[in-house]
């Protein structure tokens, strides 16, 4: 089944299929080849590939592709609640949640959609949400991605209710790597960091680009809108240019934690490292009516060339 999409050209169409649990997947394809697959369960994309076909999200070999977990890799959404600081399950509900294609999401301002093939999604709380997060919103979910295969997410999160609410956020992104101990981050040196594993207590990084020798899992704090993943095997990197966004989490459960993860294998670690654009320390407050944005986009880049990519009009 084809549903004509508003983009650039008669091809420019994405498909619906079923995946094993007979959950609706939208598969998302461009001419040069690139594609990405976004699952109804979550709104979650579990595959993005580039041109020559290569996958660039990690999935877990152990992965359980069926409601109510999130599938253990690419884009779970976190959704009002990130992590467990508060009363709802791990990272909120919408990751486990049924969502549905949107066939006439209201406009966006941005130019996105000329020449991207896009889908839109749209969650509203069930009665059940109601009781445990008792807050009407419209969650409207835009995953595109460009001619050149860079995958674009927007978040558009709009209070429907008559009284105030608050929520946080993160686009929880398993990057496919070729080996953890092979990899850095820049863009995040000098920041403070709340520490996940020491009570969140607030740390400040300290010398250059982050590499991994240990399980990592910290709150990155007032970061910079583009940041690179920096993958020295693959001479890959990944530029993630945020809006919206001002924290970054950085996880990697290491060796023990890993091997106590039902739905992780033992060494699959070294292949996965999550870098989720978020909104944690400061809550996001909206009115009745008021609607927040929050906007992701990934490329995926020769390293030799990643600079071009990051310099110019971001601040890095
Ligand atoms: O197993 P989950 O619920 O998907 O969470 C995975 C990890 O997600 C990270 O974002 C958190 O910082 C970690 O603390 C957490 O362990």
């Amino acid at each position: 089944m084809g549903h004509s999409a508003s983009v650039w050209d008669q091809r420019s169409e994405f498909e619906v299929s079923k995946d094993w649990n007979g959950v609706d997947q939208v598969v998302l394809r461009v001419p040069r080849g690139a594609s990405a697959r976004v699952s109804l369960h979550g709104g979650q994309v579990i595959s993005w590939r580039n041109e020559r076909g290569e996958e660039l999200l990690f999935t877990s070999s152990k992965a359980i592709f069926k409601p109510p977990k999130a599938m253990r890799g690419g884009i779970p959404i976190c959704f009002p609640q990130f992590g467990n600081c508060g009363s709802l399950e791990q990272h909120g509900f919408a990751r486990n949640k049924m969502w549905i294609i949107d066939d006439s999401p209201p406009h966006l301002p941005s130019s996105d959609g000329n020449d991207k093939v896009s889908v839109d999604l749209l969650l509203k709380p069930s009665e059940d949400d109601m009781k445990c997060w008792p807050h009407h919103f419209e969650f409207r979910l835009r995953v595109s991605l460009s001619m050149v295969g860079d995958l674009t997410m927007i978040s558009r999160i709009r209070n429907i209710n008559g009284k105030p609410f608050s929520f946080s956020f993160a686009y929880h992104t398993y990057f496919s790597v070729s080996d953890i101990s092979e990899v850095r981050i820049e863009g995040l040196e000098t920041l403070d960091y709340l520490d996940n594993l020491q009570q969140r207590e607030r740390l400040t990084e300290q010398g250059d680009a982050i590499t991994f020798e240990s399980e990592v899992d910290r709150v990155y704090l007032g970061s910079p809108n583009a940041i690179a993943v920096l993958d020295h095997e693959k001479k890959r990197t990944f530029v993630i240019r945020k809006e919206g966004l001002p924290d970054v989490v950085v996880w990697n459960p290491w060796e023990k934690k890993s091997k106590s993860m039902v739905d992780l294998g033992d060494d699959e670690y070294k292949q996965m490292l999550c870098v989720d654009a978020a909104a944690i320390e400061r809550a996001i407050n909206l009115k009745p009516g008021e609607e927040w944005n929050g906007r992701l986009e990934l490329s995926a880049v020769p390293s030799t060339r990643y600079s071009d990519h990051i310099g110019g009009h971001v601040r890095y």
